[in-house]
């Protein structure tokens, strides 16, 4: 299964090693593959350096110095995520072609439309017994990184390895009167997903995440679940459909 951790659940040191434990009883059932963004961590280390930037359409616009800073901080960010989680080793989508990206739109810099997964290495990884960790960071046709929103990259690997994905946030749903967590759908259709993009009710990060579930189960993932990284055996409810809200096609 994979796992999209997201920057919203790993704001505090406790809620990332709550995380750590949930996928850790997941992988006691079956190989997990994590794939990991950060944007507070990116935010507060842009902040520190006097740079700004902005977002289009969801999308950090990404000059090339900001792509330096966004890889060096989800750099860091990876060794600290593949040691709560153990037994895994921390990659960044830029090595052996884990993530190959093009440059999605010009007016966005440095940003990636992913083009490629090296799932034969996932493979060989979860066959030797160990946790891959995946920083959102892609390799681009002029070999230099690319920025790629992790729910983006999460839903490729899923839709690459065709298993099932669990997007890890800060709220446990989608919520059809969002904040109302009363209002949490059990599952949406492509067609209600599409209806709450148009409508305004499916907002701001919660739009990357369920177009990411879309995009994976179209190229052939069985699964895809929105849940909150808080809540005490999620991985393994939302693997059995039992947690947050499950898109279908
Ligand atoms: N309909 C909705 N239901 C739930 N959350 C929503 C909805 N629409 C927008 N959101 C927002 O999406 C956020 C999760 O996306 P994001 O902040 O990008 O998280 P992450 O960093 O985990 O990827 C929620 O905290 C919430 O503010
Ligand atoms: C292109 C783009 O927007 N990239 C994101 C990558 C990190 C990310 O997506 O992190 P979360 O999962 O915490 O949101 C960014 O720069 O913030």
């Amino acid at each position: 299964m994979i796992v999209k951790y997201g920057g919203n659940a790993m704001k505090s040191v406790e809620l990332r090693r709550a995380v750590a434990a949930e996928i850790a009883a997941l992988r006691a059932e079956l190989p997990v593959v994590v794939v990991h963004g950060g944007g507070p961590v990116i935010e507060r280390e842009l902040a520190a350096r006097g740079v700004t930037s902005e977002f289009l359409g969801g999308l950090r616009v990404t000059t090339p110095q900001a792509m330096d800073i966004v890889e060096m901080a989800l750099c860091q960010l990876n060794k600290q995520l593949s040691q709560d989680v153990g037994h895994a080793v921390g990659l960044m989508g830029r090595d052996s072609g884990l993530l190959q990206a093009e440059i999605l739109d010009p007016a966005l810099g440095r940003v990636g439309r992913v083009t490629g997964v090296n799932a034969e290495l996932l493979r060989t990884l979860l066959g030797a017994g160990v946790t891959p960790v995946l920083g959102c960071i892609a390799v681009g046709p002029d070999k230099d990184a690319l920025n790629v929103n992790a729910d983006t990259a999460a839903g490729a690997v899923a839709g690459a390895l065709r298993e099932g994905i669990v997007f890890l946030t800060d709220v446990d749903g989608v919520y059809r009167a969002y904040p109302d967590p009363q209002s949490r759908a059990a599952t949406l259709t492509r067609a209600e997903v599409q209806q709450g993009i148009d409508d305004g009710w499916i907002a701001g990060g919660m739009i990357p995440k369920v177009r990411a579930a879309l995009d994976a189960l179209e190229r052939g993932a069985p699964f895809a679940t929105v849940a909150s990284g808080m809540t005490a055996g999620v991985l393994t409810a939302a693997a059995r459909g039992e947690a947050g809200t499950r898109i279908t096609p």
